[in-house]
């Protein structure tokens, strides 16, 4: 498998009726790199992230991860391939334990039958503990243990989106699709959520996001991937994308559009 290319998206082409929302779009991720999507409003960043998440098909074009294809690959054996990801709108479960909720990631790994769940079998059982045991192992790995036994719906903003990606790391990826990880988070907040997701890349764990706010993804990202209009205008380190005429003018023209 070639490294350079962990995840390769080549020639994407995705369109709404009339609208196109991406066009021959292509760029590569190398193995365990932090990698940004960014865009004006309505650049195509979450068509993107649908595709390679697997919830969209394009018209043309194509997606391969570790080396294999895998547009029409639905999103459940993406996970299974080690990629998983997190959702732009909150999507915990508010009623369930902090523990709970990351257990339900742990699912998609195990599995005994249904008949298995019904008669809660010892097999069952010992399973419900190995996966009791990661999901606390994740809680740690990401600072938020001592909240292991609260409901989910007394954490912060900030805790609340660490504990959607303590989720799906539960699912063991390689590959973390984080959509708007900081989206309404405070502030205050915003750098220890930063400091988690360097946390979990410091693992082994390539991370690819969408983000809007612009000084998380400069401070945080190797490489970061411009969109405008469905088109890719640049492709490189937050240093050189910072300064390219096309995003500038792409943000400046957006920033006159709603002025
Ligand atoms: N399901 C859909 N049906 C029709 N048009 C859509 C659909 N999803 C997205 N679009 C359009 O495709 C284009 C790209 O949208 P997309 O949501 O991917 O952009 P984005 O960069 O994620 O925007 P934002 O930053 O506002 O979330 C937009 O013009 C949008 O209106």
């Amino acid at each position: 498998m070639d490294d350079a290319r962990y995840l390769s998206v080549a020639g994407v082409h995705v369109n709404f009726g009339g609208l196109v929302a991406l066009s021959d779009l292509s760029f590569d991720m190398r193995r365990g790199q932090i990698k940004g999507l960014i865009g004006p409003n309505g650049a195509g960043k979450s068509t993107l992230f649908n595709v390679i998440a697997g919830l969209l098909r394009p018209a043309r074009g194509g997606v391969t991860f570790r080396g294999q294809a895998i547009e029409g690959l639905p999103p459940h054996r993406r996970i299974g391939l080690g990629m998983a990801r997190t959702f732009q709108n909150l999507q915990i479960f508010k009623d369930l334990s902090v523990l709970e909720n990351v257990m339900v990631g742990c699912h998609s790994r195990f599995g005994s039958g249904i008949l298995a769940a019904v008669l809660r079998t010892r097999s069952q059982r010992q399973e419900e503990e190995r996966i009791r045991a990661i999901a606390m192992q994740r809680l740690e790995q990401l600072g938020l243990q001592h909240k292991a036994t609260a409901r989910a719906s007394e954490l912060s903003f900030g805790e609340a989106k660490i504990l959607e990606i303590a989720r799906a790391l539960a699912a063991d990826p390689t590959l973390l699709l984080l959509d708007e990880p900081v989206a309404g988070v405070p502030h205050a907040e915003v750098r220890h959520v930063m400091e988690v997701i360097r946390e979990i890349n410091r693992s082994g764990v390539g991370i690819l996001l969408v983000e809007h706010n612009m000084g998380f993804v400069m401070n945080l990202c190797d490489d970061i991937v411009v969109l405008n209009y469905g088109r890719k205008i640049a492709d490189g380190s937050a240093q050189s994308v910072r300064h390219d005429p096309q995003v500038l003018q792409a943000y400046l023209g957006e920033d006159a559009g709603h002025a």
